[in-house]
């Protein structure tokens, strides 16, 4: 099987070109050859497939295994994938993904190349949450949580996939194997969740770092700089457009006042090919 390693800001995936669906093994596979030193390694498999919505359609597991609805790095991974490979030569296209919808995608082209990946990410979705009991479920902004014994303060936001925004007083120092785990496996969230802690720098700089579900921590999350500027916006720390530094690089976020959808801006980067 023929793969290519991709990137965007160091969240690294294997992607695959060529399937007409999911293969049945695929989170199995996504086990065995994420691994970092037993496999190829990487945060997840990326399948890059036919659509009969769009011009392509994405589906992204995780390294454990379980599928996620979106992955905002791999969309953009995805859109250079198929520009570069010369399956398609526009550079606005369309990507229909499992929870987000199709979205639209602009690409910035340098000798022959995808260099930035401009995608419309749709509008966040903050009603619906599967949040029980005494949350109101349309509002989930600035409530207590509790893990391990300490407590935070979350904003939920989904991007198609699930969010829990926590604001803390240094990002880049803070510690996410002690509170990653707890919070993604965390009650309140039946499918698991994707957690951001976020430090307001300014009003369009925010740092963040994540622990992914199904991945824990990693250089780089799309949907979840998305989500940490909805979430600032919300809290009102932030204007609607702010730049999210991450451990891998930046994101430029903008949340439009004009149609309600998030627009992210960044890299993408072919690393090498493999057949394995
Ligand atoms: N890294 C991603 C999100 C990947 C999926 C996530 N782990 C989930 O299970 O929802 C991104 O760039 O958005």
């Amino acid at each position: 099987m023929e793969f290519t390693k991709m990137n965007g800001l160091g969240n690294d995936f294997i992607v695959w070109y060529g399937h007409q669906e999911l293969p049945s093994d695929a989170s199995e596979l996504a086990v065995r050859l994420c691994d970092r030193h037993f496999g190829i390694g990487a945060d997840g498999l990326v399948y890059i497939l036919p659509s009969d919505k769009a011009d392509f359609r994405m589906r992204i597991i995780n390294s454990d295994g379980s599928e996620a609805e979106q992955c905002g790095n791999a969309i953009r991974c995805a859109a250079k994938y198929v520009y570069d490979r010369k399956h398609i030569n526009r550079e606005q296209i369309t990507i229909e993904t499992l929870g987000a919808g199709v979205q639209q995608v602009e690409l910035t082209v340098e000798n022959g190349a995808v260099r930035m990946v401009k995608v419309d990410m749709g509008e966040p979705i903050l009603e619906g949450l599967k949040i029980p009991t005494t949350l109101d479920l349309t509002n989930v902004i600035d409530e207590p949580i509790e893990a391990g014994g300490s407590g935070f303060r979350f904003t939920a936001v989904s991007m198609g996939n699930p969010h829990c925004v926590i604001y803390v007083e240094d990002a880049p120092s803070f510690d996410l194997e002690a509170w990653g785990p707890k919070l993604e496996c965390h009650p309140l969230f039946p499918k698991k969740t994707n957690v951001e802690f976020a430090t307001v720098r300014s009003r369009k700089h925010i740092d963040m770092r994540v622990w992914e579900r199904g991945a824990g921590p990693t250089l780089a999350c799309g949907t979840g700089a998305c989500a940490t500027l909805v979430a600032s916006v919300l809290n009102g720390y932030s204007d609607r457009r702010a730049m999210v530094s991450l451990k891998g690089g930046d994101l430029d976020i903008e949340w439009s006042e004009d149609d309600n959808h998030i627009y992210m801006t960044g890299p993408a980067e072919i690393v090498f090919e493999g057949r394995i």
